[in-house]
């Protein structure tokens, strides 16, 4: 049985090696829905909605209003360190399939229940566009 939530957030990126206007300063009102397939409990949950909140919204929250920016990026991490501005340094490129594997890793390293089996992460960047990517917590 799967059961699905979403989330949304607001944040800031951009993409260094983007040859196009995605290399310049902007943001999204991204999107994810989480999925998660398990056995039902004997209430017929496979996760009570409340406690996927209480799992998945810190994850959210650390992103909301901030800006992601990859590590080498040292220009743009100097800048938001001088306006004091909210942000998330990662060792990737934030693009869409980078940051749904890292919602994924994320989730993954909560204390999920046992009878969950896989989990799927849909991000979407924009409202035409997403990354989707499934994993097997067996
Ligand atoms: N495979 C990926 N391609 C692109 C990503 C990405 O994360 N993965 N990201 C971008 C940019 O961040 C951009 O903001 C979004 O691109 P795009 O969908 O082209 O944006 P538009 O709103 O301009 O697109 P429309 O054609 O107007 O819908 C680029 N590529």
């Amino acid at each position: 049985m799967k059961i699905a939530k979403e989330y949304r957030w607001e944040m800031g990126h951009r993409l260094p090696f983007h040859e196009g206007k995605c290399k310049n300063l902007h943001g999204h009102s991204y999107k994810c829905m989480v999925e998660i397939n398990g056995e039902p409990d004997k209430n017929g949950m496979v996760l009570d909605y409340y406690d996927m909140k209480k799992i998945i919204k810190p994850i959210i929250e650390e992103l909301d209003h901030s800006f992601m920016v990859w590590s080498g990026d040292k220009e743009v991490i100097e800048f938001l360190d001088k306006i004091n501005s909210k942000k998330v340094i990662v060792d990737f490129q934030s693009t869409a399939e980078n940051i749904c594997l890292y919602l994924l890793e994320r989730i993954k390293k909560t204390d999920l229940p046992k009878n969950i089996n896989t989990l799927k992460v849909k991000v979407f960047e924009t409202e035409n566009t997403y990354a989707e990517e499934e994993i097997s917590l067996k």
